[in-house]
């Protein structure tokens, strides 16, 4: 199978090793490096670190991350696979919506046709300033979700989940509720940027969203351990070696110039051809 990115596909195959899970189910998972899950806390001290002490800024971050994530999308569900690329981009009130902003633009360059549901908005200039470079791409943003997850499922093919990230906390509160309800109740895959939404950053959700694709920023969070979709992915490649050593990350090596490396490929036995080594 050619690929959008041929390094990130290539080098998986090199390292991979398989576990069977049931006669129809392989899962391929990266056997060099199992990057260390980390707690809410620690999630959060390292974002506090990268700016306080390696003095980043957060627009620095936010791109990486958001790029990191496109490219994962790109290569999951690759444009030449897809009936139609309208992928419908949901963003939250925090910065996990402002990756899923930075992503929508790059998947927009790559070719798909992202348009973006950001019903909690904040005015900080680096927000706003997102919101422009999307508008001025002409891509759409939409005043509200279809009322119906069929109508969902018939307009779009994928959902970006950019609604909460590592500051989730406590009950959910409108109007994400309905937003996340409606998410669920949709068939197209979802991928979720760093956290599956609504979930406990530790403990998972299991009546909660279940993507077909994560992609982990900087490290994995406890709660990707009750991650079961067909594709885990890493970005946010900006982490300092020192501080990947302070805090026992052991990242796994990204593929040449790739920004986000395939952790984990869940494979049926009909696609398992590709993946054979
Ligand atoms: N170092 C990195 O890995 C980087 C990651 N990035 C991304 O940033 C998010 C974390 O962003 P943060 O702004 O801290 O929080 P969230 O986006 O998760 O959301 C905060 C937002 O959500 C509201 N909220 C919290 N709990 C609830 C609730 N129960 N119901 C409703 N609303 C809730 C809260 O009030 C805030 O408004 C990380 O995951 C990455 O995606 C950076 O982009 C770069 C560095
Ligand atoms: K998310």
């Amino acid at each position: 199978m050619a690929s959008f990115f041929p390094n990130l596909r290539a080098s998986f195959k090199k390292v991979s090793k398989k576990t069977i899970v049931s006669d129809d189910i392989i899962h391929f998972i990266s056997a060099k490096n199992i990057p260390r899950y980390l707690d809410q806390r620690e999630a959060q001290n390292i974002d506090i670190e990268l700016f306080n002490e390696y003095k980043f800024s957060l627009d620095q971050l936010m791109e990486l991350a958001g790029y990191s994530c496109a490219v994962a999308i790109a290569n999951a569900y690759p444009l030449k696979n897809l009936s139609n690329s309208n992928i419908i981009v949901c963003c939250g009130p925090g910065n996990n919506g402002g990756d899923g902003l930075v992503c929508a633009r790059h998947l927009k360059l790559f070719g798909y046709k992202p348009t973006i549901f950001y019903p909690k908005r904040t005015d900080k200039r680096i927000f706003t300033d997102l919101v422009t470079q999307c508008e001025k791409m002409n891509i759409p943003f939409l005043v509200c979700l279809p009322n119906e997850s069929r109508l969902i499922d018939i307009n779009y093919n994928i959902i970006v989940d950019a609604i909460f990230g590592f500051s989730f906390s406590g009950e959910l509160r409108p109007p994400f509720v309905n937003i996340l309800d409606r998410l669920k109740q949709a068939t197209i895959p979802i991928v979720s940027i760093d956290i599956p939404s609504g979930w406990d950053i530790e403990n998972g959700n299991p009546d909660g969203l279940q993507p077909e694709c994560l992609v982990s920023l900087t490290a994995p969070k406890l709660c990707a351990k009750h991650f079961n979709g067909k594709y885990h992915y890493l970005g946010g490649r900006f982490v300092p070696n020192a501080l990947a050593e302070k805090y026992e990350l052991n990242l796994p090596e990204y593929p040449g110039t790739d920004p986000c490396v395939l952790l984990k490929k869940e494979v049926t036995s009909t696609e398992k051809s590709d993946w054979v080594f």
